[in-house]
């Protein structure tokens, strides 16, 4: 008998071409190598002053995302990020590689679109110089970020050096509450375990919670892994797997598709199969999330109260919390729920498919966006933006005075004209929450799309249960 094994080692095991010994970094074969604007510029330039081509463009796929103006997408105020989008399509003209550029029926953020398409599949590796690479794992491929000088790296030769994973099961057991989603789900678990429990991990996602949630939502969790310190996070294929990725445009087609969902189905981990640490949650205890702090483990229920630093449990922890509450212009004791906003941000990898939309606009029932608040609506790709329009949420959300924007990272983080001003407050769909992220001295709030919907209307954070 061959000693049961993770899909994480399995999918090493089978993409691993040079390995010198084990525990030292080996050379791993890249199945799929995503490009954005912001990270690729020096690793084509280096191609270009070594004389090298790119070595597999029918593995690679590039996109425009984190600089697009979500307004006039042809508008580019900002010199810089125009150049950077500039120099994305001429590389890619020179090198033979595929781009859905400002103007492509399939530009959008590089995570919504490599799931959409098809071009992520279960047992691939998968590398972009993004950290949020993790949000391919939903599908069981092994995904993760990588450096600029990776990225050449991997442009040159397909293959990246790597050190072999541990391996971190996530056990998630229980159901989730109504009205309770997978971003709460994340958010409740790195409050619990804190933002570096996944450090030196590739994630496993368990359970029946984990089971039970669709594509979008394992999407979310593995999006997130990476504020939980994880190197990445999956789950092993399952029929939903399968069932999201049958008539994509790159996945494979009639009997190949067949075929590839047997060899799929059979790379999930193995009964018994042992990881380096398991950790264990309950999902039936989690309610609605809110961070309050400037770290997403700073996060509590949306009926609780912002913590007080006088209670915390050493002086570290204690300096920490004054710190965030300071920045964030909270004082401890006020329920989260009394939070005045002035801005909501619906998107970003983490929550802006088709999915995380309708639920957004499942809570408006005929209500308006509170006068205070300025709330935008960024679909994740253009893919997604045309099903959503033809289900008819654009005018959902613009009858009730959101914004509906083109795709793009938009607010997520202050690169390009979306940026929350100086002391202003956003309710945002997002995954950071640190200093700066949304504008300077702007202040974040990460919380799920229902939630974010039900705070622009109210004009402060509401739970989203007693709402409707
Ligand atoms: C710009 C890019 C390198 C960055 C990342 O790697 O994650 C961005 O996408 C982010 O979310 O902060
Ligand atoms: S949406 Fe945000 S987190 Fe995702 S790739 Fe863009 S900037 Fe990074």
């Amino acid at each position: 008998m061959t000693k049961p094994r993770t899909i994480i080692e399995k999918i090493w095991d089978k993409n691993v071409v040079y390995e010198e010994e084990p525990g030292k970094p080996a050379i791993l074969y890249i199945d799929l190598h995503l490009v954005h604007e912001v990270t690729s510029p020096q690793a084509f330039e280096g191609l270009r002053l070594k004389g090298r081509k790119v070595r597999q463009p029918k593995l690679t796929f590039a996109t425009m995302d984190h600089n697009v103006p979500t307004i006039h997408t042809h508008i580019i105020r900002d010199q810089i990020s125009k150049l950077q989008m500039d120099t994305l399509r001429k590389n890619c003209e020179e090198f033979g590689v595929p781009l859905a550029g400002i103007g492509h029926k399939h530009q959008g953020i590089v995570h919504v679109i490599g799931p959409e398409l098809g071009l992520t599949q279960p047992g691939k590796t998968i590398v972009c110089g993004d950290s949020h690479t993790s949000t391919h794992g939903a599908f069981g491929a092994l995904a993760f970020g990588i450096g600029t000088s990776e990225v050449e790296h991997v442009l040159a030769t397909q293959t990246i050096w790597q050190a072999k994973p541990k391996t971190l099961n996530v056990q998630i057991d229980g159901e989730l509450k109504t009205g309770v989603t997978a971003k709460d789900l994340i958010l409740a678990l790195i409050a619990k375990f804190g933002v570096d429990f996944g450090t030196g991990y590739v994630i496993e996602y368990t359970g029946e919670a984990v089971r039970k949630l669709s594509m979008e939502g394992r999407m979310t969790i593995c999006n997130m892994s990476i504020e939980a310190g994880a190197r990445a996070g999956l789950v092993s294929p399952d029929q939903t797997t399968i069932d999201f990725l049958r008539g994509r445009e790159y996945a494979p087609k009639g009997e190949e598709f067949e075929k590839a969902a047997q060899e799929w189905l059979a790379l999930a981990s193995d009964e018994n199969a042992e990881y380096d640490r398991t950790v264990t949650f309950n999902a039936s205890e989690v309610e609605p999330q809110v961070t309050w702090g400037t770290n997403p483990s700073q996060c509590i229920p949306v009926n609780g109260t912002i913590p007080d630093p006088e209670q915390a449990d050493n002086e570290n922890d204690k300096n920490e919390i004054k710190r965030a509450l300071e920045y964030m212009g909270l004082e401890a004791g006020t329920p989260i729920s009394e939070v005045p906003i002035e801005h909501v941000f619906i998107g970003s990898c983490t929550n802006s498919r088709v999915e995380d939309l309708e639920r957004a606009a499942s809570i408006i029932q005929g209500r308006k966006v509170h006068p205070n608040v300025k709330a935008i609506v960024v679909p994740g790709s253009q893919t997604v933006k045309l099903e959503a329009e033809k289900k008819g949420l654009d005018q959902l959300f613009k009858e009730a005075g959101f914004e509906w924007r083109e795709p793009g990272c938009s607010s997520c983080l202050a690169m390009n004209d979306d940026v929350i001003p100086p002391g202003e407050r956003c309710a945002s769909t997002s995954n950071r929450n640190f200093e700066g992220r949304q504008g300077t001295d702007a202040r974040t709030h990460l919380v799920s799309p229902e939630m974010a919907s039900a705070a622009a209307i109210a004009g402060h954070f509401v739970d989203v249960r007693t709402f409707v």
